[in-house]
């Protein structure tokens, strides 16, 4: 049975002796779409048994950072792949960046995005609202009214660019307080980060030719919106934190209150700015790759609970787009797919992390700070059955052709990590299951 059952859409599931969170074995009754059982547990007729011996079980995943890119540039992702490759990455819901063509920043753009995703079914697909119409950063998007539409827009952002005017960031704070949104930043000062700058900025781009842009870019944009935010009393949270500068704003934020949170990704916790000499575009970014003592302090923060959330800032490109001279290739890489392994090799195998603590910055912290109430909760009876097995000990060496992802801009290549998707569950039904994405 197995496999054929799982592809014809079973939702009565046995997972068998999987580690929850790390805090011990049980088995997991799914049916119906919620968590029924736990513990030791007697299979009803009709269920599919799935053997969980070794696997880790955590509450699916949640992406606040994903770009998925339709509309407009289809040939790079689609809501449909992009939904594969999330739900291969153990994810079931992740944030839609509203950098799109057209841009995500109207009430009908956002449930158009909405449906597609639940079209596809296999992750939660959350539209992120633009907060300037067009992300153009001179006029307010129609916040409220996305908020109110089927879409529910909590999280805004203008990702990609920064909503450098502060006028503008102060009145999008005030606005999305009312509704108990957030505005997600880049933070990037533009006069420090002019349009040439690729990379950054220090003695390797001045050895290698490449203009770059320095930390404080980010920096002074994020002590800036962290006292908006005090002012405002409102939520904002720090998109792709790269810095140590940034950790420390972050830190001392927290330490007066201000009610901000702020989101790593997997390369910036893992790569450096070193990988730039062989001028490969695969490793443009934006923000870009820092130094090792930036990572330490990424890592540092992520572990203690500054940084709130890992989130993958998936940007797929087309080849056409990557495949240029370094200064002219674009800005992006893929995520979704190797995320949790990343999180594993670095923050759990690295010792900074427990299996819990991975739950709480890949899953519940990101739900709530995207006010996703179905999302990120505990493993537990009457929970919606979302969920993630992950073989902990499996070691893979990452192959950009497997991937369910339209583009190839994967950094990943070629890389030994540890740690397995096994399989994904939205609702009670796998979306993902021994290396293939499981259709409706
Ligand atoms: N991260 C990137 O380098 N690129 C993102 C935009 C962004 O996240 O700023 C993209 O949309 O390609
Ligand atoms: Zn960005
Ligand atoms: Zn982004």
């Amino acid at each position: 049975m197995g496999e054929k059952d799982i592809r014809a859409g079973q939702t009565s599931y046995v997972i068998r002796g999987a580690d929850l969170q790390g805090a011990g074995r049980a088995d997991l009754l799914v049916r119906d779409g919620v968590i029924a059982e736990t513990g030791t547990v007697k299979a009803p007729r009709g269920a599919t048994e799935v053997d969980a011996d070794g696997l880790i079980a955590l509450p699916g995943l949640v992406d606040l950072h994903t770009h998925l890119r339709e509309p407009g540039r289809e040939d790079a992702e689609t809501i449909e792949t992009g939904s594969a490759a999330a739900a291969a990455g153990g994810f079931t819901a992740v944030l839609a960046m509203a950098n799109t063509n057209p841009v995500t920043d109207t009430a009908e753009a956002a449930e158009r995005v909405r449906d597609l995703g639940e079209k596809v079914g296999l992750v939660d697909v959350q539209p992120v609202g633009a907060v300037t119409k067009g992300l153009a950063g001179e006029e307010l998007a129609e916040l409220g009214l996305m908020a109110r539409s089927r879409a529910a827009v909590r999280v805004f952002s203008d990702d990609g660019k920064c909503v450098h005017d502060a006028r503008l960031m102060r009145r999008a704070l005030e606005y999305v307080k009312a509704f108990g949104g957030v505005v997600s930043q880049h933070a990037q000062e533009p006069r420090l980060a002019d349009g040439q700058a690729c990379c950054h900025e220090g003695e390797l781009s001045g050895r290698l030719g490449l203009p770059g842009w320095p930390g404080v870019a980010e920096e002074v944009v994020v002590a800036r919106d962290v006292m908006l935010a005090r002012h405002t009393g409102s939520r904002v949270h720090i998109a792709h934190v790269s810095t140590a500068g940034s950790v420390e704003v972050v830190r001392w934020a927290k330490s007066q209150d201000i009610a901000v949170t702020a989101e790593v990704t997997p390369h910036h916790l893992l790569l450096t700015t070193d990988l730039l000499s062989g001028y490969d575009p695969v490793f443009k970014v934006n923000p870009p790759l820092r130094l090792q003592e930036d990572v330490e302090a990424l890592r540092a923060a992520l572990a203690d609970g500054t940084i709130d959330a890992v989130a993958t800032d998936h940007a797929p490109h087309a080849r056409h787009d990557k495949e240029h001279a370094f200064a002219e290739a674009a800005f992006g890489m893929l995520g979704l797919e190797q995320a949790l392994s990343v999180v594993t090799t670095v923050m759990v195998e690295g010792g900074l992390m427990d299996w819990s603590a991975v739950a709480a910055a890949m899953s519940s912290r990101p739900a709530a700070i995207a006010g996703l109430r179905e999302q990120g909760r505990p493993l537990a009876v009457g929970e919606p059955a979302n969920l993630v097995l992950l073989d902990p000990a499996a070691e893979v060496t990452v192959d950009r052709e497997r991937s369910q992802s339209l583009s190839r801009n994967n950094p990943w290549h070629g890389r030994a990590l540890k740690g397995r998707v096994h399989s994904t569950f939205l609702r009670g039904r796998a979306t993902y299951f021994d290396g293939e994405v499981t259709t409706r």
